[in-house]
Order: structure tokens, then C-alpha cells, then sequence
């Protein structure tokens, strides 16, 4: 019997509904996808790595204030923790800054993605990028004429050379070559500077440990890594006349930081109320560090720059001698970690639960202690932050960053 016209059109009327309906519970979840995933909210703020506007951005953030004075630097690992607080003090005083970071996630890149706003507001534009990639780097130097490249993209961290060891080799040795490789071919041939690290003094016993002493004895691949860095850079002024300053940073700490370095984790864990390993040396000596606050290495990041000679070479060909140097940038005054502890433990006012082990063997040194007199002597470098007021500062920052309440802190 034939179905009467009416019971057709319902039927039609229910599948045309019902195809709209999970039409639209598919594009919600579409839109859901995207508004929520984090590569989302990354590429809402990455810019398009090529054409008119990024150039536009690139030129802008690479203009001085003041043109006769003319300083236009190339920052790489300007949303790591030193790149950031530098490329904001070169800003400040009217240089020209162009950032470039490759964001990884080696820790929290929410934190770097909050510095790179941070440059933002400070009018440094960060170019998303590897310092590996040649075709992007030359890029750049064909937009701006840098007179300077302050190099600081690394694969920091002392104990996870262990767990990923290739990725010290990419960022701290190919990443260096191609810095290197771009600069020298550059012309004019940039100035440069660059973090090496104190680590490179290894098991040397001598203290305080001056540039002169030996560094043949690095304590764990981190440390090599930079050594090598070290021997490329005299490589490359030798060859091509690359004007090279290499800054050898003492366990730097303070507002901005990286939550890997122990002086962040032990507050995130003291707040936490977890226990946290103070490592021990031999018959339970202290483990020591020449804890260096942030602003005092910015002078001498920005000391550095100031007083380095001119590259001589031009488009890859040397045309005489150029500059080689290498400095401690330290604080000369070495502090047990335990007492690291006990200051946190006073400005957090929550008692940490300790735990002392045996320092592990996995590229760890006992102590380090810089001389800066030569710092202090070429780079007017004279380091004003004791352990006490910077961690103060740091303990501040966390507390406002994490939105923590005040009470259990000192301000
Ligand atoms: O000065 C440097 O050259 C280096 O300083 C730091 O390396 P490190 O001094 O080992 O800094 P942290 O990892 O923050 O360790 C600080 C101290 O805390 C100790 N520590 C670390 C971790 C832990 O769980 N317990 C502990 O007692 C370490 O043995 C060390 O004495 C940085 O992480 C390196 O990138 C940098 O190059």
C-alpha cells in the first residue's frame, strides 16, 4: 500500500534536520579542536616567516634610536632566560634588536611564549626559527645590516646531556658553525658574542678559576660541547677575521629563569612541600656555586658588546687580525647549595623537606668560582647582587607570575 504524502515529508524533513544537526556537533568540535590545542594558540602568534609584513616587522625591530650611533644586533635565544633580559636592556637604550628562538620544549615553552611578549611590549620582534636553518639566517643579514650577533640559543643544562645527548651537538655545535658559517659571509661581517659557560673549567681544582687555567677536562658533554665552541670560535677568527667574544656565565639565576636550574625547582617543590636533593660531595662535603644574578650578566653581555673590535674580513675573505676574547662572568663568591636552600626556605617561610645525596656522576662539578679581573678590567664588569637579594627578586617574580598568594612569601 502506498505510504500517504505526509509520512515522505516527515521522513525527509527528519533526515534534512538530523544531517544539520551533526553538521553543526562536527564543525563545534572543529572549532573546538582549534581554538584549544596549543599549536593553535602558538600560530595564532606565530607571524608568516616570509613577504612585505614580516620584513616590515624584521626592519622595525632592527631600527636604533638614534642613527648616528647606529648598533643593530642579531639576539639568538632571545626567549630563553639571558636573551631576554638582554635583548630588552639593548632595546632599552636605543639599539636596534631582532630576536630569533626556535621555542623548544627543552622546559615550559608557556614561559618562553611570556617573555616573547614581554620583547613585544619592549619592541623586540622574535623571529620563530632554528639558528641551524642557513637559508633564514641569511635571511635576515640580507634585511638588516647587523653590526653585531649576540649569540645565546643553546641547549643548556648540565645533567640532560645525559638523556638527549645529540640535541647539544645540534644546538651547541652545528647551531655555533652555522652562526659562524652566516656571519663570515656576511658583509659587513658582524661582531660577535656568545655564551660559553663555566662549566668548560671541568675538574680543575685551582681556584678561583681564572681564563688562563685549564679547560681540557670538561665533566660532562654540556661542557664539551661549549669547549668546542670555544676552540670553533678561535677557528673562525683565524680564518676569516671574525671579530669573537666568549662569555663564560656562572650558574645564572634571577626573575624570568629556567625552571630546569635548581634554585626554580626548589621553590616550585618547597611551595609544594615535596622533597627536594642537596647534593653532597665526597665525605659529605658541600656542593658549591658562584650563583650570579641576572642584571649584573646583562652589564657584562652589554660590557662585551660595547668594547668588541670590528670583524676584518668582508664576504667570507679576512683582511688582517681580529679580536678573540674570553671572559668569566661570575659573581666570586661561591655559596653551598644547602645555604641556597636555607635563604629560599626564609623568603618562601616554609620549612623544605631535605633530602642529602651523594652529587650524582653525571657531569655535575663540585664547586665553581670565577676571577672577573679581567672582566672587570676590559668590560667594566663589576657584578652588585649577593645570593640573599636576588633570590628575593626571583622569589617576587615566581610568586606574581604563578599568581601565588603573597602571604607565604617575602616580598
Ligand atoms: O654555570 C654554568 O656554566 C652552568 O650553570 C648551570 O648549571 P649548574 O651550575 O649545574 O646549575 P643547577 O643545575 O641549577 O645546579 C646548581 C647546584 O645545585 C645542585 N643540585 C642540582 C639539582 C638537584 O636536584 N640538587 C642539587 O643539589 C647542583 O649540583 C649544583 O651545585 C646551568 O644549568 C648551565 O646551563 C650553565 O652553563
Amino acid at each position: 500500500m502506498d505510504k500517504p504524502v505526509y509520512v515522505h515529508r516527515v521522513r525527509y524533513n527528519f533526515s534534512i534536520s538530523k544531517l544539520v544537526f551533526w553538521s553543526l556537533i562536527f564543525l563545534g568540535l572543529i572549532v573546538l579542536f582549534f581554538f584549544r590545542s596549543p599549536s593553535s594558540i602558538s600560530s595564532s602568534r606565530r607571524v608568516l616567516q616570509s613577504g612585505p609584513d614580516w620584513e616590515k616587522l624584521v626592519r622595525k625591530s632592527a631600527s636604533t634610536r638614534s642613527p648616528s650611533r647606529g648598533v643593530r644586533v642579531l639576539v639568538t635565544g632571545a626567549a630563553g632566560f639571558v636573551g631576554t633580559h638582554v635583548s630588552i636592556a639593548l632595546k632599552r637604550r636605543g639599539d636596534g634588536v631582532v630576536g630569533i628562538d626556535n621555542f623548544n620544549k627543552y622546559y615550559d615553552a608557556s614561559l618562553k611564549r611570556a617573555r616573547q611578549d614581554l620583547l613585544k611590549e619592549s619592541g623586540v620582534f622574535v623571529v620563530e626559527g632554528d639558528i641551524n636553518n642557513a637559508v633564514l639566517m641569511g635571511k635576515l643579514f640580507e634585511l638588516v645590516r647587523f653590526t653585531h650577533v649576540m649569540h645565546l640559543a643553546a641547549q643548556a643544562g648540565v645533567r640532560y646531556a645525559m638523556e638527549n645527548p645529540s640535541s647539544y651537538v645540534h644546538s651547541n655545535i652545528a647551531g655555533l658553525v652555522n652562526v659562524f658559517e652566516v656571519c663570515k659571509s656576511a658583509n659587513p661581517q658582524p661582531a660577535i658574542v656568545w655564551a660559553s659557560s663555566s662549566s668548560v673549567y671541568g675538574l680543575n681544582r685551582k681556584v678561583p678559576f681564572s681564563e688562563k687555567d685549564r679547560t681540557d677536562q670538561p665533566a660532562s658533554l654540556y661542557a664539551a660541547t661549549k669547549k668546542a665552541g670555544e676552540e670553533i670560535a678561535h677557528t673562525y677568527n683565524h680564518i676569516y677575521g671574525l671579530s669573537i667574544t666568549g662569555l663564560r656565565f656562572f650558574t645564572v639565576y634571577g626573575p624570568w629563569g629556567r625552571p630546569d636550574m635548581a634554585y626554580f625547582f626548589f621553590t616550585k617543590d618547597i611551595l609544594k612541600g615535596k622533597t627536594i636533593p642537596i647534593f653532597e660531595g665526597p665525605k659529605h662535603s658541600s656542593v658549591a656555586r658562584d650563583f650570579t644574578y641576572i642584571d649584573d650578566i646583562v652589564k657584562g653581555c652589554l660590557g662585551a658588546l660595547d668594547t668588541a673590535g670590528k670583524s676584518t674580513g668582508t664576504g667570507g675573505k679576512k683582511k688582517g687580525s681580529a679580536q678573540l676574547r674570553v671572559f668569566n662572568l661570575g659573581n666570586t663568591s661561591p655559596v653551598p647549595v644547602s645555604k641556597l636552600v636555607n635563604i629560599l626556605e626564609k623568603l618562601l617561610k616554609v620549612k623544605a623537606k631535605k633530602v642529602k645525596l651523594p652529587m650524582p656522576t653525571n657531569g655535575d662539578v663540585l664547586f665553581t668560582h670565577a676571577n672577573i679581573s679581567l672582566a672587570k678590567r676590559e668590560l667594566g664588569y663589576k657584578p652588585t647582587t649577593d645570593l640573599q637579594t636576588g633570590l628575593k627578586k626571583f622569589v617576587s617574580w615566581y610568586m606574581d607570575y604563578y599568581s601565588l598568594p603573597r602571604g607565604k612569601s617575602a616580598r
